[in-house]
């Protein structure tokens, strides 16, 4: 085998079995994801000579990025369903991510060498500045073979890191909680009334960090559409969602609304164009953080692609977004944790594609509330798993059969739901999915929960021992 011939793009192991002569072993992995309908990717696998006599002449190297990505994503995929499928079948993993202990999780973790939330934040900065910049070659429209060249280069590192990324993702099988302390420092950063004396010295320098560069960002920004950073009602929402709001109806706002399980609602919210828009400016974002120089913060630590929209000057459309329309709707729908109003929120709009994030782990969001708008594009999967609102005594007690929930998104289609009702997103399968996310909260609430002794009737594992306790033996 001629060196000189061996062009790897792609898959680090058929790449690495092809450097060390292994072409037969090679060729095997080859078939094997011929064999599991991934024919598309053939064009990312430019082999060797030796390969391309085994009828695998017609390969093209001219691929649309975004095509080859796709292709190496769902060979990852296949061979993680295999690890996965291997664990349940060894009766390792029960239920998908959600019934299995802390502790047999961190235990697999130690396995792996990996503490997933460290090594997690480097790859994926690594990961998101590749996407971005990708996206920006895209942009530009530059030449396909220049992105392929840059491709090349780093996938074999990239695609090396995202696998232990999964691996370590698909066992992470218990409420993830570390979205509730970041997103507590994130609201304190800001937040002038905060006594800051309660803080350490860590939380302290990360709230200096965050309030620098938001500065930074607020400074110096360009928008790209600046008509969406104050509320239109008219522009923004459909008809039917701006009519019933509006009407101050209790009855006209349930009408709109479908109770798709108990505590999950669904309605029609955003008009598609102002979703285009909205996706627009956070890829015009993205690539302008990347041109500074900036890394971008996360929205949470369950999220590797997004924004914090309020990072960038829509803190005001998105609180007022909250005040006349969530919190009204929430007041209806969600009494016992919202009946006195919201009056705070985190806003963001996150994304996933099959290169870059595919789904997200089980959690519990830092809100009384949760409004999730899909903004689009294409794509399957990705539904939202729900498993039951739970208090923090209760986070990871089991799920009773009729608490299980999958809601498909849709786009401009809105979900609306309790933010300890347990839930994740499943990955998607094809294409690009983007959503708008806003973490309401009430400060009374808050501040009546500190206080309160007894259980919280909403949290479906306290109401069950409640029940239990009542009844006679
Ligand atoms: O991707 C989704 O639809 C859910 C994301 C989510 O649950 C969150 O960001 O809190
Ligand atoms: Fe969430």
């Amino acid at each position: 085998m001629e060196e000189a011939n061996v062009l790897i793009l792609g898959h680090a192991k058929v790449g690495s079995l092809c450097k060390a002569g292994e072409v037969d072993e090679a060729y095997r992995y080859f078939s094997k994801m011929e064999f599991q309908s991934l024919a598309r990717s053939r064009a990312l696998f430019p082999l060797c000579s030796s390969l391309r006599s085994k009828a695998l002449l017609h390969v093209s190297i001219r691929v649309m990025f975004q095509e080859g990505h796709g292709g190496l994503q769902s060979w990852l995929k296949v061979e993680l369903r295999e690890v996965r499928l291997d664990k349940i079948r060894q009766g390792d993993a029960e239920n998908e991510h959600v019934y299995s202990s802390i502790r047999r999780c961190r235990a697999q973790r130690k396995d792996y060498g990996l503490r997933p939330n460290r090594q997690t934040n480097i790859i994926s900065q690594r990961a998101m500045k590749h996407s971005i910049l990708c996206k920006k070659m895209l942009w530009e429209k530059k030449d396909i073979d220049v992105l392929m060249h840059y491709t090349a280069k780093r996938m074999e590192e990239l695609f090396a890191s995202s696998a232990a990324i999964h691996e370590a993702k698909c066992n992470q099988s218990y409420v993830d909680r570390n979205c509730i302390a970041l997103s507590r420092l994130r609201s304190m950063a800001l937040d002038q009334q905060q006594p800051q004396a309660s803080l350490d010295n860590d939380e302290q320098i990360q709230i200096q960090k965050h309030r620098e560069y938001k500065e930074r960002v607020l400074s110096s920004y360009q928008r790209l559409h600046g008509e969406i950073y104050s509320l239109d009602p008219a522009s923004f929402f459909v008809p039917s969602f701006l009519k019933a709001v509006t009407s101050k109806s209790e009855e006209n706002l349930k009408s709109i609304m479908v109770q798709a399980a108990p505590g999950i609602y669904t309605f029609e919210m955003l008009q598609p164009k102002f979703c285009e828009m909205l996706l627009e400016e956070v890829l015009h974002m993205e690539i302008w953080a990347h041109d500074s120089n900036l890394l971008l913060r996360r929205p949470s630590t369950l999220n590797i692609f997004g924004v914090a929209l309020d990072d960038f000057g829509f803190e005001n459309m998105l609180q007022k977004l909250l005040e006349d329309f969530i919190s009204p709707i929430s007041q209806v729908l969600f009494p016992e944790v919202c009946g006195s109003g919201l009056d705070s929120h985190h806003g963001y709009v996150v994304e996933y594609g099959e290169y870059i994030e595919t789904d997200v782990a089980y959690h519990v969001d830092d809100s009384e509330v949760t409004l999730n708008v899909c903004l689009g594009k294409q794509f399957s999967g990705g539904e939202l798993y729900f498993r039951g609102v739970r208090c923090v005594n209760h986070m990871d007690s089991p799920t009773g059969e009729e608490e299980h929930y999958d809601y498909p998104h849709v786009p401009g289609q809105a979900v609306l739901h309790h933010g300890s009702h347990r839930h994740g997103a499943k990955a998607i399968t094809n294409g690009i999915r983007a959503n708008l996310i806003m973490w309401c909260r009430s400060s009374t609430f808050r501040a009546t929960m500190s206080s309160r002794k007894e259980f919280p009737r909403w949290c479906g594992k306290c109401r069950v021992d409640r029940y239990n306790s009542k009844r006679p033996v």
